[in-house]
């Protein structure tokens, strides 16, 4: 063989060589593309960089959440960027992209109307399977989702809220006005943190609602006993810059319920909740703070089913009974209907109760801690609402003294009931709200396959900020139908960011003018909407509008400092505001 054929022969292998290896990248990078990398559905926009990316939006989401923890706002400004009401997020490796929807009009026509395409998305389920794996709000509707919630339907009846809720958030909401009396006393004008207090005022709500009045529930009272045998004043406090309180150690339950939430909070902000559970779950701090939970939460369904033991035979409806009662009775009448023995003591009746607690407790005191920082930023608002309070509560003006639980309860106040609307449009506590096709469908027309999560999004464009502009043509059907008599769509006008209650007030024909509520006046998706809308929506108003009212009765809300009054936000499960502080003047009742 000559010395060129053997070269050739070797270049020969080299081009083969070359070429097969060339094929295997292609086909490797063909793989990589079709099965790793994010798959956009046709004709939703979407980030283009990031489809080209093995995790997608991801990392662009870690990096403001390291810097901002505002994922709200991000989703937000995603759906403005890429000009589109609906856009799609590659936000879970491996999976379909995630749709964001930021139109209150479609929003609200799927959680309303279109549970036939759409039902409760997996997420809430991942988050909360570890703490409450049995509780209905991660099932999917359908016969055992309705079963578990009609284990809490006394959560919307009016004696329920009338004899059992009622009173117990007004005692609890009293307790806090008397502990920030003595705060302000200290404090002589200058801000204090208020988020604690909050967060003690409503646990201790529902502490009593859920297990009754005999269950210790010291939150609020332990930090006044504490703050009443603190007797030094205040040291100069230096210009924006608030005063630290002592901080007592309430009741084990209360702080076992501290633990769990800031663990479910935790799971919220990660790819994978269930695991992120499981692994906290092991450290001593939450298995022991669940310990606590599941013993009390025994005790009480135990005593419940005792108490309605004895009520039963004398067929002794009054009074008010705790929600755990209400649960061991429905369990008791259901137990006869199906022939069976009563299980009181079951996972469901267990995730229930404490589900009631849990659902309850941080939802509320995120929306105070928003709303207490409206009122007082508007003191116009804060001033008129004063006004309506006095004018609506006459004697208790004349006796000086707050109104009571029924009169709060019975009495509607307008502009109380408008006060508490605007904020939650202007500052939602949600999130976001979230659902799963169920089948191949359409939105905006656009088509959707089934499996794919779309996140609606309560704030932003068409609640504070003008809609985007969607045709006619695109919508669903039902949103046409349904806009020509359905309550208005979105908000409109130059106003629209502002805080003005007003714009849930209208003249009554058959009030001759008197101004009334009109909650149909605009859309607010704060609760949710439709058949999985927020249950204790009814409960959530009766406490946001108590609290709010007898603070507004019995303080005059002062601004606080710039540095303290910022509106940025840390998004875990829910929006929260960053900083939450008062600055109060006493006023007499
Ligand atoms: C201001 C306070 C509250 C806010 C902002 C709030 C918000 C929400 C939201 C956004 C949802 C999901 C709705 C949807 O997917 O359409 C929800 C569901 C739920 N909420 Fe609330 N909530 C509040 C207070 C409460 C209270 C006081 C309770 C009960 C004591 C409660 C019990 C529930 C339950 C049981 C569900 C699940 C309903 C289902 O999946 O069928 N919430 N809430």
């Amino acid at each position: 063989m000559s010395l060129n054929t053997s070269i050739d022969s070797q270049y020969a292998k080299v081009a083969v060589g070359s070429a097969t290896l060339g094929i295997f990248l292609l086909l490797l990078h063909q793989l990589y593309r079709r099965l790793l990398l994010p798959k956009p559905i046709p004709n939703i926009p979407y980030n283009v960089a990031a489809s080209q990316k093995l995790l997608g939006d991801l990392p662009e989401l870690k990096d403001e959440m390291d810097r901002t923890s505002d994922m709200r706002s991000w989703l937000l400004r995603q759906t403005i960027k890429l000009q589109s009401p609906l856009i799609q997020l590659f936000l879970d490796p491996f999976s379909k992209p995630i749709l964001i929807l930021s139109d209150p009009r479609e929003a609200l026509d799927i959680l309303l109307y279109r549970s036939r395409d759409f039902d409760r998305a997996p997420m809430l389920y991942d988050i909360f399977s570890g703490l409450a794996p049995t509780h209905h709000i991660g099932m999917k509707t359908g016969p055992e989702w309705r079963r578990h919630r009609d284990l809490i339907q006394h959560l919307v009846t009016q004696p329920f809220l009338q004899d059992t809720a009622g009173p117990a958030i007004h005692a609890s909401a009293s307790r806090l006005v008397r502990l920030w009396r003595a705060k302000a006393r200290v404090a002589q004008g200058a801000a204090f943190a208020a988020k604690r207090d909050f967060q003690y005022m409503i646990i201790d709500a529902l502490i009593e609602i859920c297990f009754g009045k005999d269950f210790p529930n010291n939150g609020v009272s332990s930090q006044i006993e504490l703050l009443e045998a603190y007797h030094t004043l205040a040291p100069d406090v230096k210009p924006q810059t608030s005063i630290t309180f002592p901080e007592a150690n309430p009741h084990e339950f209360i702080c076992a319920h501290k633990k769990i939430t800031e663990a479910i909070e935790h799971c919220g902000q990660s790819v994978y909740p269930r695991q992120m559970w499981w692994a906290m779950s092991k450290l001593p701090r939450l298995a022991n703070a669940l310990r606590i939970k599941r013993r009390v939460t025994r005790e009480r369904l135990i005593t419940a089913a005792a108490t309605i033991a004895q009520k039963m035979p004398l067929a002794d409806s009054s009074g008010a009974w705790s929600s755990a009662e209400f649960m061991a009775h429905h369990e008791n009448n259901l137990s006869q209907q199906e022939c069976r023995q009563p299980e009181y003591i079951s996972p469901p009746m267990e995730d229930e109760l404490y589900g009631f607690l849990f659902a309850g407790s941080h939802t509320n005191f995120i929306t105070l801690a928003w709303a207490i920082k409206t009122v007082a930023d508007n003191p116009v608002s804060q001033s008129r609402l004063r006004d309506a309070l006095r004018a609506g509560f006459p004697e208790a003006v004349l006796e000086s003294r707050a109104p009571s639980p029924s009169e709060m309860s019975s009495r509607q106040i307008p502009y109380l009931n408008a006060t508490v609307e605007e904020i939650l449009r202007i500052c939602p506590a949600t999130l976001l709200v979230d659902r799963v096709a169920i089948r191949d469908t359409e939105l905006l027309g656009y088509h959707v396959p089934k499996g794919t999560c779309i996140w609606t999004i309560p704030a932003g464009a068409g609640f504070t900020s003008p809609a985007h502009h969607i045709s006619e043509e695109k919508r669903n059907a039902s949103s046409r139908s349904n806009a020509k008599h359905s309550r208005r769509s979105e908000w409109s006008g130059d106003d629209i960011a502002q805080f003005i209650p007003e714009r849930w007030l209208r003249p009554s024909a058959e009030k001759h003018g008197e101004l009334v509520f009109d909650p149909s006046a605009g859309p607010i998706l704060a609760f949710g909407a439709g058949p999985r809308g927020c249950f204790g929506r009814p409960l959530a108003y009766l406490q946001l509008r108590m609290a709010v009212a007898l603070f507004v009765w019995n303080f005059e809300l002062l601004k606080c400092p710039d540095s303290l009054s910022s509106y940025d936000a840390a998004d875990g499960l829910f929006h929260k505001p960053k900083s939450c502080y008062v600055s109060l003047r006493e006023l007499s009742s």
